[in-house]
């Protein structure tokens, strides 16, 4: 089983979109793909029950149909910093409930088992803790989502200091155009190939699915 944490260069930047692109081409090379949104912040009200919608698309992306309440186990209703989502309605962003859920998911033994982030690298989950912080005890390792747009270049470079500097291996990272409309869009492409410490995996275009040999090439690389 191989396991990897996707991270992005800030909140909605495509980390869901990416997760289940790849999780979705796992199946397609006939190996078994699971995701984990740890914690989730923003629901809406589905049948009467809060749900969120990337647990809702991870959940489906998935080979392995599992329960929501284990593919994501921390589910905060505002679309707000999780951790003071948490604190409003009285509970703890607590590790070990990350990583029993974890625990619980890897007994399925999926071949491929991407793990979702919240927002960007260095997510608070309290006043003194970070996800990174747990996540460092998981042994995975990143798969970097960059939202292509401007901005980027800081925001990416940044990320990856920061993910060095924990001591996580950066995999690979995933240009993903959200806008399909960035300026320069190649011209900024090659700086971050040039720049980032690790390969880029997978170019994902905007609103249209990625080149197929590229995307089964990428999960190749993740298996
Ligand atoms: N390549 C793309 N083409 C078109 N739409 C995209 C693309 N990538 C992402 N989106 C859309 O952009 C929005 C944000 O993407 P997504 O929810 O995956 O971000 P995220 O990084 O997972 O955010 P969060 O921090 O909330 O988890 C979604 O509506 C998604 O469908
Ligand atoms: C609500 C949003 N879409 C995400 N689920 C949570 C984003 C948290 C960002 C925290 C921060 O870095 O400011
Ligand atoms: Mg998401």
């Amino acid at each position: 089983m191989k396991q990897y944490f996707v991270t992005g260069t800030d909140t909605e930047v495509g980390k869901t979109y990416v997760t289940c692109q790849l999780l979705r081409a796992t199946q397609a090379i006939s190996k078994s793909s699971v995701g984990y949104k740890p914690i989730a912040a923003g629901c809406d009200k589905v049948n009467g029950e809060w749900v969120n919608e990337d647990a809702l698309a991870i959940q489906q992306a998935s080979s392995l149909k599992l329960p929501l309440s284990i593919i994501n186990p921390i589910s905060l209703v505002p679309p707000i910093a999780p951790h003071i989502a948490a604190a409003e309605a009285g509970v703890s962003l607590s590790e070990h409930t990350i990583s029993q859920g974890l625990s619980q998911l890897q007994q399925y033994k999926p071949d491929v088992l991407l793990m979702e982030g919240a927002g960007g690298w260095r997510l608070p989950l309290s006043e003194s803790t970070y996800l990174p912080d747990v996540v460092a005890k998981l042994n995975m390792e990143v798969i970097l989502v960059v939202g292509m747009k401007l901005g980027c270049l800081n925001h990416a470079l940044l990320t990856a200091e920061a993910i060095t500097h924990d001591g996580f291996n950066i995999k690979g990272w995933v240009a993903n155009d959200i806008t399909g409309e960035m300026p320069r869009y190649k011209e900024n492409l090659a700086t971050l190939k040039h720049a980032l410490p690790a390969p880029l995996l997978l170019e994902v275009p905007y609103q249209v699915a990625p080149n197929s040999q590229e995307l089964i090439s990428a999960v190749q690389q993740l298996c």
